[in-house]
Formats: C-alpha cells, sequence, structure tokens
C-alpha cells in the first residue's frame, strides 16, 4: 500500500507521495494515478485523476526545512518546475514541521516558499478544503528567462511576439518553457486545437507549454488565463508557471510595472503575480482534497485504483 494526499492549487491537482514510500515505477505509477477516467477517485475530491504526481521528500534538519520535488506528469515525464505543485508541496511541508518558510528544490533551482495560515478568503476556497481553512502560499520563482538558450528555443535572439503555427507567442521560461501569446478573448480559442502545432513546434527543441492571455478591463492589472500543458497534453484549470509566464511577458511588453502585482485568473481561480527586478513572485492557495492509501499500480491490481479509505482525514464512514 502507498500512502497518497491529494492536493490541488487553483484546480491544477496532484497526488502528492512522500518519496520515503515505495513505489518502483514512478512513470507507471503517475500514468495509471492521473489518467482521467479510470484513475484516483475519492468521495471528497470533484475529479478523477490528476494533472500529475508530486513525489516529495522532506529534510527537516534545517532550520527552514527543505523539500526536494520532483513532478511526474500524465504521460510520465518529469516537468523541472511546477508553480501550484510547489505551493502544495510548501503547504505539505509546512504541515510535517509547523514551519511557515520552506526552501523548495527542483530541477530548475530552489525556491523560497511562505505559508500563510491566516489568509482572507479571497473565493478560493469554494474549490474545497477538508481542512476547512485555504493556505495562502507564496512562492519566489527566480527570474523568468527570455534568452534563446534558456528557453530553449531555437533561434539567435529571444523569441517575442512573432508568428508560430497561428499563434503570436513570446517564448520565456519560468522554471518550464511557456510559449504565450496574448488574444482577444482567451474563452474564444480552441485551445485544444491551437495549442497542439505550437507545442510542438521546432523552435522549441524541449517542446513548450502554451498559454493565452486576455487582459481584462479592470482598475488593478488583470489578466484571465488558459494554458495547455505540456506532459499533460490538455488544458490543465490553472498553470503557476503560466501565470508568471504571463506576467513576465506584459512585463517585457511594457503592459506590466516592474513591483507591480497582476491577478490572473485561469479557470481554477485567482492567482497573484509580482514581478520585480530579479524575481518573480507567485501568491495562491493551496488545498488538500483527502488522504488515503492504495494498492500499488502495476503489482497486479492495477484496474482498481480507487482509493481504500482508511484512517483519519477521509469521510470513511460517512
Ligand atoms: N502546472 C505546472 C506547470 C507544469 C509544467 C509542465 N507541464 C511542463 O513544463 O512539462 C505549474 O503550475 O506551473
Amino acid at each position: 500500500m502507498v500512502r497518497i494526499q491529494k492536493y490541488h492549487g487553483t484546480g491544477n491537482d496532484f497526488v502528492v507521495v512522500d518519496a520515503a514510500e515505495q513505489v518502483s515505477d514512478r512513470r507507471a505509477f503517475a500514468r495509471a494515478l492521473c489518467d482521467r477516467t479510470a484513475g484516483v477517485s475519492h468521495p471528497d475530491s470533484p475529479r478523477v485523476g490528476a494533472d500529475g504526481v508530486l513525489f516529495l521528500h522532506l529534510e527537516a534538519e534545517y532550520a527552514t526545512p527543505r523539500v526536494v520535488m520532483t513532478l511526474v506528469q500524465p504521460d510520465g515525464s518529469v516537468a523541472a518546475m511546477c508553480g501550484n505543485g510547489a505551493r502544495c508541496a510548501a503547504r505539505w511541508a509546512a504541515e510535517r514541521t509547523g514551519s511557515d518558510e520552506v526552501m523548495i528544490d527542483t530541477q530548475s533551482g530552489t525556491r523560497r516558499a511562505v505559508v500563510s495560515r491566516d489568509a482572507p478568503d479571497d473565493g478560493n476556497r469554494s474549490h474545497g478544503d477538508t481542512r476547512g481553512f485555504a493556505d495562502e502560499v507564496t512562492i519566489e520563482m527566480g527570474r523568468p528567462h527570455f534568452l534563446p538558450g534558456d528557453v530553449p528555443v531555437r533561434a539567435a535572439d529571444p523569441l517575442v511576439a512573432e508568428h508560430v503555427e497561428g499563434l503570436t507567442v513570446t517564448a520565456v521560461d519560468t522554471g518550464v518553457p511557456h510559449a504565450v501569446a496574448f488574444v482577444d478573448d482567451v474563452d474564444a480559442v480552441d485551445l485544444s486545437a491551437v495549442a497542439p502545432p505550437v507545442r510542438h513546434a521546432d523552435v522549441f527543441p524541449e517542446g513548450a507549454n502554451v498559454t493565452v492571455a486576455t487582459r481584462t478591463v479592470d482598475e488593478e492589472p488583470a489578466f484571465r488565463q488558459r494554458t495547455f500543458e505540456r506532459g499533460v497534453e490538455g488544458e490543465t484549470d490553472s498553470c503557476g508557471t503560466g501565470a508568471v509566464a504571463i506576467a513576465a511577458v506584459a512585463h517585457r511588453l511594457g503592459r506590466l510595472g516592474t513591483g507591480e502585482t497582476a491577478r490572473i485568473s485561469p479557470p481554477g481561480g485567482d492567482l497573484f503575480v509580482t514581478v520585480t527586478d530579479d524575481d518573480a513572485l507567485l501568491r495562491g492557495p493551496a488545498a488538500l482534497e483527502f488522504e488515503a492509501s492504495i494498492p500499488q499500480p502495476g503489482l497486479g491490481r492495477d484496474a482498481d485504483i480507487d482509493v481504500e479509505l482508511t484512517d483519519a482525514g477521509t469521510n470513511a464512514g460517512d
């Protein structure tokens, strides 16, 4: 049996597994649990499956606890960074250590996270948290990169507002590569048709997440967001690196000031991003959906990955 938890950040949902658990084949485990029709399900969770599995290794011996985060995606690939996942990882570590500050070691660098437990309810709570509170987490995401070698893009110069497979995109690395396109109305975009050719375009040797954004008429800087994710190979309800990518590109194009906070609204809730001279801050909720123990997929019981309800934290017996 493997002990799991499921968290989400503005609807971007993850199975969380302590790296100490014995999972012999992480790719097979992620493929099985993330499947949106046959994957993990639970009465406390609105959806079957997940957008990825976060394997978290806690190093609690430091004054500021550290977490090594590895995200294995539904197609079995590993993503170097995940903004919504990092918020979930920070909350997971905060619950175990009591520390409100956590360092998250990712394949694209170390990120500092601050968890605030008394955050005001900004409406995101409607996405559910079985513990009844919505922790807000801020991640220092680091400076976004536009240089071709950093994104990476196959070009001599940064790709800024250029046509790629039908979209006008700017390429930016916010821990993972994003192709960002500002459009008149994100809801009018047929993302499942428009995004794959961009995601696989030759100019992106490692592929790219495809993020579309629309500036909304508001007093504060605000954008609506939709992202088609590499590794999920579909649209997710929210993407943290994508939200940072929107703010970074808006900043580069002169549509967002240095130090100004933008509200970025993917379908799953609201995120807040501030681009400073040398960093980008991502703020948003992280919510627990359920905890359970499940049989390890691939050990002869693959067909049955409905969770077996165990102890506290579930509604077993309700
Ligand atoms: N959803 C994640 C991003 C995952 C990136 C991954 N899809 C890739 O680059 O392969 C986020 O909140 O930032």
